[in-house]
């Protein structure tokens, strides 16, 4: 079995508790209270920066030119391309980079990038992509299930966010860091392969975290 899939299976249980969460439920039925979406956004806006540093750490980290070319792209990807939806929101509701930069990360935002952080800073390109793929591919996986919901995409506000989500060049890059998972895991041991599964299965649990962060307007 392929280490995507083991991981994945790892962490089934808890990205069906995302998919069930009333958050991402609210964006696919368009439900979702405004002030909830707002809090979220900025939150998630925050936790980019660290999450680029955490690719950064792979690009430290790479003995190949090739991987660390990888990793760069993905530093230039976040801070330009991801960043790009939630500028986007932000002018839509009339936050400005100072106001996001105010605000205080919630502690499950802060715990959250700082385990990635400190995989990153411990571990090597394998375990920075373990810690980097729940967040890249439950997205994806989100996405794909909220575009999936007839007039989901089509929603005037919360479309955007599933149409970034669930198109196709999302899609491609979340694939491509899936494949790298695979080759980077490839000829690692039975307590190698441990140890990137407690990172992928700890990230997810901080992903269905954010959601709960967001919902509950967490401070
Ligand atoms: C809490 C949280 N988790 C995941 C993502 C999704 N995400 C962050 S960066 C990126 C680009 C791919 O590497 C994607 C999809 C998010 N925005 N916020």
């Amino acid at each position: 079995m392929k280490t995507t899939q083991r991981l994945y299976e790892a962490a089934h249980p808890i990205w069906e508790q995302c998919h069930a969460h009333p958050f991402v439920r609210g964006i696919g039925d368009g439900s979702l209270d405004l002030e909830k979406f707002q809090w979220f956004l900025l939150q998630d806006y925050l936790y980019l920066f660290d999450y680029a540093r955490v690719f950064a750490y792979g690009v430290v980290k790479a003995r190949d030119p090739e991987l660390m070319r990888t990793f760069s792209a993905n530093v230039d990807a976040i801070l330009g391309g991801e960043m790009k939806v939630h500028r986007a929101y932000m002018a839509r509701l009339g936050i400005t980079e100072e106001q996001v930069f105010a605000v205080q990360p919630a502690l499950s935002n802060l715990s959250y990038t700082h385990y990635m952080l400190s995989c990153a800073a411990a571990g090597g390109p394998a375990e920075i992509i373990a810690a980097i793929l729940s967040c890249s591919w439950s997205y994806a996986e989100i996405g794909q299930r909220l575009a999936a919901i007839p007039g989901a995409a089509d929603h005037p506000f919360y479309g955007e966010w599933i149409r970034s989500y669930a198109g196709e060049d999302y899609q491609k890059t979340n694939d491509a860091l899936v494949e790298l998972m695979d080759q980077l895991a490839e000829g690692c041991t039975e307590a190698e392969y441990r140890r990137l599964e407690e990172i992928f299965v700890n990230c997810s649990r901080y992903e269905l975290g954010f959601w709960e962060m967001a919902w509950t307007l967490e401070r």
